[in-house]
C-alpha cells in the first residue's frame, strides 16, 4: 500500500485490555493501532460508557480535525486529527522538531491554524488567544516559569486571577489541600524550590478550573522525589475529569502515567500507543523509526595532569536571589568526563558563568581556576576559548546562539578562530562549510544554514551548539544540560559524541540534573548542594540512591561534622 510520502504503509494491530480500569468505568477491549508514514484519524479508546461526562457535554472534550500549520512553505503541523476524552492523560510524542510545540501553541491560541478547525465538547471554535483559551478552559503550563521572584505566591496569581489578596488566598490554600499542592500563599517566590514554583503555576491554573491542561516537559526541572508528587497530582486531576496533553521526552514517565500516546513524525500522526503496554524501547521505535544505540562506553584511560583545576572557589553572589559558591574544589583531567549531578540552583549555574568567565575573579571571590598550568581566574571568555576551553550553555537561545541571526552567523559567534576569519574579513566559504557539518554532524533538522536560530525546535537548536563546540576540537569542554529538551535518539547520538570526544583526550566536565545520563557517560561525579561540592566518586563504584543521598545533601553533614 502506498501512503501519502509513496513510500510503504505498515500497518500493526495490538489488542489493547482495559487500560484504565476504574468502578466507575467499565472499559471494551479496544484496539491501538500503529500506521508508520501514514495520515490517519486518532480515536483513542472505544468506552461502552464515558461516566466522566457530565449532563450536556460531549463525550469528546476536544477534537483537532485536519490541522495544518505551515511557516512559509515549511508545513509545521500537516493534517492533525486528534480526539480526547475528558479526563484522559494523553502523551504527545515525537522526534525534536515534529511539531509537538506548535500543535500545543495552536490548541492554546498563540497561534492559528491555517487549515482545520478545532471542536470543543461537540462545537467548533475560533481559539484565537490565550485568553480565549482560559475562558474556554484550556490551561497551560510552560516549562519555563513565568512568576515574579519578587512578589509572593498571590501577589503573583492575583496578576492574572481577579480577586481580592485575601479570598485568593483562602482559594490557594482550598486548592493546595485538594490536589496536594502544598505552597504558602504568603512566601515570597525567590524563596521556593523548583517543585514549589512549578506548583504555583498548576495552582494558577486550576484557579481558572480547566478542563484541560496542558503540560509542556513539566518534569525536565524537577527532582526525582517532586515528579511523582506532581504525578500524584495529575492523576487526582484526571479523576475529576480534567484531560491533558503532555510532552515529554521521558518514556518510564509517559509508561507511568499517561491512558495513550499519539505520535507526531514530521508534522503528521503516525500512530497511536498505549504507553502501559509498550516498553519504553516500542515507544521510542514508534518515535524515531529505530531502537536507540546506548553510548559505547569504554573505561577512561585519563592522563595524569589535570587539565582543569579549581581551588577553594568562593563566591558570595552580589545577588540577594542568586546562588553562591562555598570552597568548591575539583579536578578535570584530559580523556575523562566528569559529571556533576544535583537538583538545579544548588550553584551549578553559577559554577558554569564562573567557569567561561561570564564572572571572573573579583573581590566578593575567593580561590584559583587553572587551565593546564594557567590562572584564568580573571581571563575573560575570549582569553579561555583561546586555550582551547569552549562552553556549552544551558539557555541555547540568547546566551548559546543570537536568536535573530542565521545558524550560519551563529557559527562564527565561537568559531570565528577556526579559519573563518581572515584579517578581519569573514571567509564566507569556510562558514557554510563549518555550519553545514555542524548541521549533518548533529543531524540537526532545519531548513539549512541560512535558518534564523529562533525558528528551529528547541532540541534541534541545542544539538547545534553541541555541534559546533565539538566540532572546534576542545582541549576542555563545559557543558551544561546536554541533553535538555532531546529526544531519546538524539540524546544518544549526543552522548556518544561526548564519549568519543572524550577518547580523543578532552577533559569534559558535564553539569546535568538527569541522573541517568550522569551515571551513562561519566567516569567521576560530583554533587553539588546549597553551593558546595561533594567530594567526587567512581561512577562505577557508586548506585543511583547513593548519589540520590548525596543530592540531599548527605555528603555535606558529614563534612561539616569532620
Ligand atoms: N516561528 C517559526 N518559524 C519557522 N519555522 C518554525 C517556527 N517555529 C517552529 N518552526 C519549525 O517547525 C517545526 C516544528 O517545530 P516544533 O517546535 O513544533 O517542534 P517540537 O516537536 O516541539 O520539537 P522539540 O522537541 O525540539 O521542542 C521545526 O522544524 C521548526 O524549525
Amino acid at each position: 500500500m502506498a501512503s501519502a510520502f509513496g513510500g510503504p504503509v505498515s500497518l500493526t494491530f495490538q489488542p489493547i485490555h482495559a487500560c484504565r480500569k476504574n468502578k466507575n468505568t467499565t472499559f471494551v477491549a479496544s484496539l491501538a493501532y500503529v500506521i508508520e508514514a501514514a495520515p490517519l484519524r486518532v480515536v483513542i479508546n472505544n468506552r461502552e460508557q464515558h461516566l466522566k461526562t457530565k449532563a450536556g457535554e460531549s463525550p469528546l472534550l476536544l477534537q483537532l480535525r485536519n490541522i495544518t500549520k505551515r511557516y512559509g512553505t515549511y508545513v509545521a503541523n500537516d493534517s492533525v486529527d486528534l480526539a480526547l476524552e475528558h479526563g484522559q492523560i494523553c502523551a504527545i510524542l515525537g522526534e525534536n522538531g515534529a511539531g509537538k510545540s506548535t500543535l500545543m501553541k495552536t490548541i492554546y491560541g498563540i497561534q492559528q491554524p491555517d487549515e482545520g478547525e478545532i471542536v470543543w465538547n461537540g462545537e467548533k471554535v475560533a481559539v484565537t488567544s490565550p485568553s480565549v483559551a482560559r475562558d474556554l478552559g484550556i490551561g497551560m503550563v510552560f516549562q519555563h516559569f513565568s512568576l515574579f521572584e519578587t512578589i509572593s505566591v498571590v501577589e503573583n496569581i492575583s496578576l492574572t486571577v481577579p480577586g481580592s489578596l485575601p479570598d485568593l488566598a483562602e482559594i490557594i490554600r482550598q486548592k493546595a489541600d485538594e490536589y496536594g499542592l502544598h505552597v504558602n500563599p504568603d512566601a515570597p517566590v525567590h524563596g521556593l524550590s523548583v517543585g514549589e514554583r512549578q506548583r504555583v503555576e498548576i495552582i494558577r491554573c486550576l484557579m481558572q478550573d480547566p478542563k484541560l491542561l496542558i503540560l509542556d516537559e513539566p518534569t525536565s526541572v524537577l527532582p526525582p522525589h517532586s515528579v511523582q508528587q506532581l504525578f500524584g497530582t495529575l492523576r487526582k486531576l484526571s479523576e475529576r475529569g480534567v484531560a491533558m496533553l503532555y510532552i515529554s521526552h521521558k518514556l518510564e514517565e509517559i509508561r507511568d502515567l499517561c491512558h495513550c500516546a499519539v505520535v507526531l513524525r514530521q508534522g503528521r500522526v503516525t500512530g497511536t500507543a498505549n504507553p502501559r503496554q509498550a516498553t519504553s524501547a516500542e515507544l521510542a521505535r514508534l518515535m524515531i523509526g529505530q531502537d536507540i544505540p546506548t553510548a559505547r562506553h569504554a573505561e577512561a584511560k585519563p592522563s595524569c595532569e589535570p587539565a582543569l583545576t579549581v581551588s577553594d572557589l568562593t563566591y558570595e553572589n552580589p545577588d540577594p536571589l542568586g546562588e553562591s559558591l562555598d570552597s568548591v574544589s575539583m579536578a578535570v583531567r584530559p580523556g575523562e568526563i566528569v559529571g556533576i549531578a544535583g537538583v538545579s540552583g544548588n550553584g551549578q549555574s553559577t559554577l558554569a558563568r564562573i567557569l567561561s568567565g561570564e564572572i571572573r575573579l573579583q573581590g566578593h571571590m575567593a580561590g584559583r581556576i587553572q587551565v593546564f598550568d594557567h590562572p584564568v581566574g580573571d581571563a575573560p571568555p575570549g582569553t579561555r576559548r583561546q586555550m582551547g576551553v569552549t562552553f556549552v550553555p544551558e539557555e541555547r537561545l540568547g546566551r548559546a546562539t543570537v536568536p535573530t541571526m542565521s545558524l550560519a552567523d551563529n557559527v562564527l559567534l565561537t568559531a570565528h578562530g577556526a579559519g573563518l576569519v581572515r584579517k578581519g574579513l569573514i571567509r564566507r566559504r569556510q562558514q557554510a562549510d563549518f555550519a553545514d557539518k555542524c548541521i549533518s554532524a548533529m543531524d540537526v533538522r532545519s531548513r539549512g544554514r541560512q535558518s534564523i536560530a529562533s525558528s528551529l525546535s528547541g532540541g534541534n537548536l541545542q544539538k547545534f551548539v553541541l555541534g559546533r563546540e565539538i566540532l572546534l576540537k576542545p582541549r576542555i569542554l563545559i557543558v551544561s544540560q546536554p541533553t535538555w529538551g532531546i529526544d531519546v535518539g538524539a540524546a544518544a547520538m549526543v552522548r556518544q559524541k561526548l564519549v568519543d570526544l572524550r577518547d580523543t583526550g578532552t577533559a569534559i566536565l558535564m553539569i546535568s540534573e538527569e541522573l541517568e545520563e550522569i551515571f551513562e557517560i561519566s567516569d567521576r561525579i560530583h554533587v553539588m548542594y546549597h553551593g558546595r561540592l561533594s567530594p567526587s566518586v567512581q561512577a562505577r563504584s557508586v548506585t543511583a540512591e547513593d548519589v540520590g543521598r548525596m543530592m540531599m545533601g548527605e555528603f555535606d553533614q558529614k563534612m561539616r561534622a569532620a
